[in-house]
């Protein structure tokens, strides 16, 4: 067996979760979580830019079940490449619990492809993130967007806000539902009425194919305070955007744990207090359901919905 040295600085997730005080509306799903590993059985890319702690299938399910959620949506991670194997192992094992977003290249097959449908993925992710990946070219993305839009799938896309302008029109050609990962990383710094984020929005309004998950104030938070040890009222600074997303387009919002959560320097959130967080930027029962059951249903499971 290959042990595998992790990042150093690497965090594992919260060792134990508080329940959460808010309760999940009936058939929640925890919408973008990761599996990693294990590395003994799915190895890590070679092409990765960290290596994590291994984090499987098991410990995610056990954090759905005591946070509350009903379902997960496992999103490919990194570190994996376009190696799906742990992504499907997962699915499979989760007995229609799970559904999947895989990342491939241009040289998958339609046989391959199918496949990874029967398993549960409904997705592929694109991600311009230049901490995470190398760049894969535009011409590329579109061929595969365009070939998985015939299995009725969409694209998630992960980049920082300010790429925004240089990715736009490329989103703008995808042939399918496109979902924009944390937000289009909005620096909280900048005001929330301010040209940045107003690009953002403004985006949304343009292509009503476009939705956009409110997940990881953890990253996204420069003020705190951190989801650790009861706090109520975490990441302050991040809620208004969160809201304001959610509340403009209610039903175009998904909500994820992010768990394992790779690549955070400064803490490890609480994953309940993270859950406690979902009421302040998605204030009604109206909305938590949008968001937590109705998006989620509609996008992953469009025939028990
Ligand atoms: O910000 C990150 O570091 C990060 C990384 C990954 C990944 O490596 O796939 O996924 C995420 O959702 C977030």
């Amino acid at each position: 067996m290959t042990m595998q040295t992790t990042t150093p600085g690497w965090l594992e997730p919260h060792p134990a979760p508080a329940t959460p005080r808010f309760i999940l509306p009936q058939g929640a799903v925890d919408a973008h979580c990761h599996v990693f590993g294990p590395a003994a059985v799915f190895p890590f890319a070679p092409e990765r830019k960290y290596t994590p702690g291994d984090a499987g299938k098991e410990a995610l399910f056990a954090l759905r079940d005591r946070l509350g959620f009903a379902r997960n949506v496992i999103v490919q991670a990194t570190c994996h490449g376009a190696d799906n194997r742990a992504l499907v192992d997962a699915c499979q094992a989760a007995g229609g619990r799970a559904r999947g977003v895989a990342t491939v290249r241009r040289d998958i097959s339609d046989d391959d492809l199918t496949r990874l449908h029967d398993a549960g993925v409904r997705g592929v992710r694109f991600n311009f993130v230049k901490r995470l990946v190398d760049v894969t070219p535009a011409d590329e993305l579109l061929e595969i967007a365009t070939r998985v839009a015939r299995f009725g799938w969409h694209v998630v896309v992960y980049f920082e806000a300010q790429d925004l302008p240089d990715l736009r029109d490329l989103f703008a050609a995808l042939p399918t539902i496109v979902v924009v990962d944390h937000m289009g990383r909005p620096d909280v710094s900048k005001p929330v009425d301010g040209p940045e984020f107003g690009l953002f929005l403004d985006f949304m309004r343009r292509h009503p194919n476009v939705w956009s998950k409110v997940s990881c104030p953890e990253r996204l938070s420069v003020t705190g305070p951190p989801a650790l040890d009861g706090e109520a009222h975490p990441y302050r600074d991040v809620v208004p955007f969160a809201r304001r997303i959610v509340q403009e387009f209610p039903e175009r919002v998904l909500w994820g744990t992010d768990w394992p959560h790779p690549n955070l320097k400064d803490h490890m959130p609480d994953d309940g207090l993270l859950v406690d967080f979902i009421p302040h930027i998605a204030p009604t029962p109206e909305l938590q359901r949008q968001l937590l059951v109705d998006n989620p249903m509609l996008l992953y499971w469009p025939d028990e919905g």
